[in-house]
């Protein structure tokens, strides 16, 4: 579904991922990990468009994104969730999905898209009405991830969607797109600094360093790997 092969990418001339190739199936679950600073953020916003690529090629179902402008990437089904929520503060939790509906996909499916992803989390239900900015974290990451399910998407993009966090409200998150992805037969890729959990739910993972992928694997053996227990999981 998602091939990236051998992308360069940065800011001002100055690279942030180097030579980097990345594959997602249909239906995968795909997991990058890795420290701060190593690019993961960089690389999402690599594929939606906001940092131009200086090398490499990006095609998601055979379509070179490179060629698409950011605005017009939703409507081929990539939806992606930001770091830090960016919820809209001053809209209700019901605006706020509403924006996420902006594709076709989104605006033909509305009715059954909200159903579902109330099914999937009832407390943006119970919240229908209340302004963003006033939630929690855990039901700010409720909002950004129903936002993403909104538009219909193919690919849901996910940007650390534990952070900041409480662990037992991170795993919920967690055992959520676990349940989305089996029901709705998605396809996920998430960025995570929490390694063990993300390679947990993976089918695939990668490790990413300096903005070059080191590892990469199905995700059970990369998580028993002494370099990734040693370097991320403190074994
Ligand atoms: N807008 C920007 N302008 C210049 N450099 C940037 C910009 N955004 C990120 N960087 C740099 O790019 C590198 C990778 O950052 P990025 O946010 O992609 O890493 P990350 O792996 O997502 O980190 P984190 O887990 O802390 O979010 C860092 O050195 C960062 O300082």
């Amino acid at each position: 579904m998602l091939e990236i092969r051998n992308l360069s990418a940065g800011y001002s001339e100055i690279a942030v991922l180097h030579d980097l190739s990345v594959g997602v199936e249909a239906g995968q679950f795909v997991s990058i990990v890795g420290p701060n600073g190593a690019g993961k953020s960089t690389l999402f916003k690599t594929i939606s468009g906001t940092v131009k690529p200086m090398g490499g090629e990006i095609l998601f179902e055979g379509e070179n994104l490179m060629k698409l402008a950011p605005a017009a990437r939703p409507h081929l089904g990539i939806a992606h969730v930001p770091e830090g929520r960016q919820v809209f503060s001053s809209l209700t939790v019901l605006e706020n999905l509403e924006m996420g509906a902006i594709t076709e996909a989104g605006k033909k499916n509305w009715a059954q898209t909200l159903e579902q992803i109330y099914s999937w989390l009832p407390v943006l239900e119970d919240r229908a009405g209340q302004f963003a900015g006033t939630l929690s974290g855990g039901e700010q990451q409720m909002v950004a991830i129903g936002r993403g399910l909104a538009s219909s998407p193919k690919l849901l993009m996910l940007d650390e969607p534990s952070m900041g966090l409480a662990p037992a409200i991170a795993d919920f998150v967690f055992d959520k797109l676990m349940e989305i992805r089996k029901d709705a037969g998605l396809t996920i890729l998430l960025v995570e600094q929490r390694v063990a959990e993300a390679l947990q739910v993976a089918d695939k993972g990668y490790v990413l360093e300096t903005g070059r992928v080191v590892l990469e694997g199905d995700g059970e053996t990369l998580k028993a790997d002494d370099r990734v227990r040693q370097a991320y999981l403190g074994m």
